[in-house]
């Protein structure tokens, strides 16, 4: 079973450097420069300090990439659907595998939903978890969440991808599982504000717990087991992303909250998916106050102190 990265950002990196210790990979990215700097040098700018295996073949030939049997699509959430329409090759039967976290913009809909829509005969997975690239590159342990509807193809993924340092867990629930990467990123821009804000540990636990049940009741209302949300790919990545300064979207919170300048050119992906669960919480009339209040903040509609005093003033309730 062939491999290939479509993607050589932070994370197709590191999962390509990670995957190498299995057999060879072949690793796309649309910039010349940055798979000449694999060809030539064996490192890359979007992971510095991490040497990359001689079994990664860097390649901007995406016909050749997208010959392998099962595709790791390893781009920001908002661009998935621009690749999968420029893949040149029948689609059909193959695993294609996102990894990328979040909801699209203009459908409203996760990965799964975005690949079924551009490959209907190919089988969509889901890769999700708790993982910064960082750490991955540099072999270190993590244990992420493969999923996939398709028994077989899971069973078969789980085991290709799991390397001696990334161990892979199955589950059935993609829509489960994609939620879970989707609406971390935005809590932990929420956790971040309220840092920035100076308001301390016990406002981000708070933070964090009522996120978790806005990503339950989503996953309710959307026909997921909310149970996949108590696994690595929810609660284990809302712990992590929200804990950590190396999380893009919680410093991303954490600049807001302090007034300071956000990094223009990070990828935070919980940006656009505060927005889109904005426009989903109207369309279907959820309550998603905490994703509602961080889409105010982050568009630059509500000050991020009003936004967490109106969190804290809302009507009592049952936990
Ligand atoms: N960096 C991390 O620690 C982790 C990232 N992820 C997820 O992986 C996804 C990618 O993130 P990163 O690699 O960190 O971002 P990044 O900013 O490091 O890289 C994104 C890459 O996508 C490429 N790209 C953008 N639009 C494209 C298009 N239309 N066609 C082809 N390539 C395109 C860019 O050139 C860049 O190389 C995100 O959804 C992120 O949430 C998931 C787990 C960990
Ligand atoms: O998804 C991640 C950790 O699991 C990476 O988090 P950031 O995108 O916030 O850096």
């Amino acid at each position: 079973m062939s491999v290939a990265v479509l993607g050589g950002g932070a994370f197709g990196t590191a999962l390509a450097v990670s995957l190498a210790q299995n057999g060879p990979v072949t690793l796309w990215a649309r910039d010349a420069a940055v798979i000449d700097e694999i060809a030539t040098h064996r490192t890359s700018p979007r992971l510095p300090g991490c040497a990359l295996p001689d079994a990664i073949t860097p390649t901007t030939d995406l016909a050749h990439a997208a010959g392998a049997d099962v595709l790791l699509l390893s781009v920001p959430m908002q661009a998935l659907a621009d690749l999968l329409e420029i893949i040149p090759v029948r689609l059909a039967g193959k695993a294609l595998v996102a990894c990328s976290k979040g909801i699209e913009l203009r459908t409203l809909c996760g990965p799964a939903a975005v690949i079924a829509r551009h490959a209907p005969d190919a089988i969509p997975a889901i890769l999700t978890g708790p993982s910064f690239a960082a750490d991955i590159g540099r072999g270190l342990p993590t244990a992420l969440t493969l999923a996939c509807a398709d028994a077989d193809t899971a069973r078969s993924l789980q085991t290709r991808l799991s390397t001696p340092n990334l161990r892979l867990y199955r589950t059935a629930d993609t829509v489960g599982a994609e939620l879970g990467g989707a609406l971390k990123n935005v809590v932990a821009i929420a956790c971040g504000t309220a840092i920035g804000l100076g308001l301390g540990d016990s406002a981000r636990a708070a933070l964090m717990t009522r996120g978790f049940s806005e990503m339950q009741r989503l996953a309710a209302h959307l026909g997921a087991d909310p149970d996949t949300l108590t696994g690595l790919s929810g609660m284990g990545d809302l712990a992590l992303t929200c804990h950590s300064e190396l999380s893009r979207n919680f410093r991303h919170g954490a600049a807001l909250g302090a007034g300071k300048p956000v990094d223009a050119r990070a990828t935070v992906e919980g940006v656009a998916t505060a927005r889109a669960l904005d426009a989903l919480a109207r369309r279907d009339g959820l309550d998603l106050p905490i994703c509602t209040a961080v889409n105010a903040i982050a568009g630059g509609d509500t000050a991020p102190e009003d936004a967490m005093r109106a969190l804290l003033t809302r009507p009592l309730k049952e936990e």
